[in-house]
């Protein structure tokens, strides 16, 4: 295995890191490399995740990437029963910019169904949700119609990053990497992608706090997109973040403990009056 700072790594990010790399094994037995290249090939253009986020967040409105989990490491089960279908045709209609789809089994109990599921009911731009640490996962997500990947930079070295954002443009994927403090940061903004995500959330502990994100946004330049991702729980959350110039937002819990997520939405993001 190969991932970064191991002595740093949180345990929890280092098992699904070693589970991930067991899974690539499994799976490359009935589908290769090359299969997946062919039909990541056969796949139609990407809806553009960047800039759906951009757009917005230049209009200076909050663009909000919507998750779609089943559960998660920290929480246990957050939506029972569980129709991403439903789910991501509500966030689109709440406001959402784009939906985030967890496709990571044995820790979030997500599928690649899910992110089919949720793309093909909406119009949305959708990011897959995994531990990416392959190149073979950056071809399989094109190959499930994600339009993103995600890059965890405390799984990951520079190089690896470099490598796997180089493969996901290259197939006309959008990357999303996300950092949790200084150093991770340092390589983040060696990469080209504009989407930097600053994950509130402290793998080690699971404690949330959204000061993270207002120290590590300063240094991040205009040209590129803040997004602050976990712990976004009420209006006041969003408040504190849009009054420091921050509107990239990616919301899981609070929306998936409502009955209904894109009425949830609406709520936090675009109340009335
Ligand atoms: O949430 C966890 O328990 C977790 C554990 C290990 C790696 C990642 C983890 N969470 C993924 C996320 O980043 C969140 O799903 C995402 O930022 C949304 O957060 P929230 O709004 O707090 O659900």
């Amino acid at each position: 295995m190969t991932n970064r700072h191991l002595d740093k790594t949180p345990t929890i990010l280092r098992k699904i890191v070693d589970r991930k790399w067991e899974e690539i094994d499994e799976r490359k037995r009935t589908v290769s490399i090359d299969d997946l290249k062919a039909m990541a090939g056969d796949q139609p253009a990407a809806r553009g995740f960047a800039e759906a986020l951009r757009t917005r967040i230049e209009a200076g409105k909050p663009a909000v990437i919507a998750e779609i989990k089943k559960a998660s490491p920290s929480k246990g089960i957050l939506r029972d029963p569980f129709e991403p279908e439903a789910i991501a045709e509500s966030y689109e209609q709440g406001g959402a910019a784009c939906l985030s789809v967890l496709t990571d089994r044995d820790f979030f109990q997500g599928h690649e169904d899910y992110l089919k599921a949720a793309r093909a009911a909406c119009s949305l731009p959708v990011i897959r949700k995994d531990f990416m640490v392959a190149p073979y996962q950056v071809y399989e997500s094109r190959a499930i119609g994600a339009d993103c990947i995600l890059l965890i930079a405390a799984c990951l070295t520079k190089d690896q990053m470099q490598e796997l954002e180089g493969i996901a443009h290259e197939i006309g994927l959008d990357a999303l990497v996300e950092v949790h403090d200084g150093e991770e940061l340092d390589d983040a903004l060696t990469l080209t992608t504009p989407l930097v995500g600053i994950n509130n959330r402290n793998l080690h502990t699971f404690d949330v706090s959204l000061d993270t994100t207002f120290s590590l946004h300063e240094r991040i330049s205009a040209d590129r997109l803040t997004i602050t991702e976990s712990g976004i729980m009420t209006r006041a959350d969003v408040e504190a973040m849009t009054s420091r110039g921050i509107y990239g937002f990616l919301v899981g819990e609070s929306f998936m403990r409502s009955d209904d997520p894109g009425y949830k939405l609406q709520e936090m993001f675009f109340p009335a009056g």
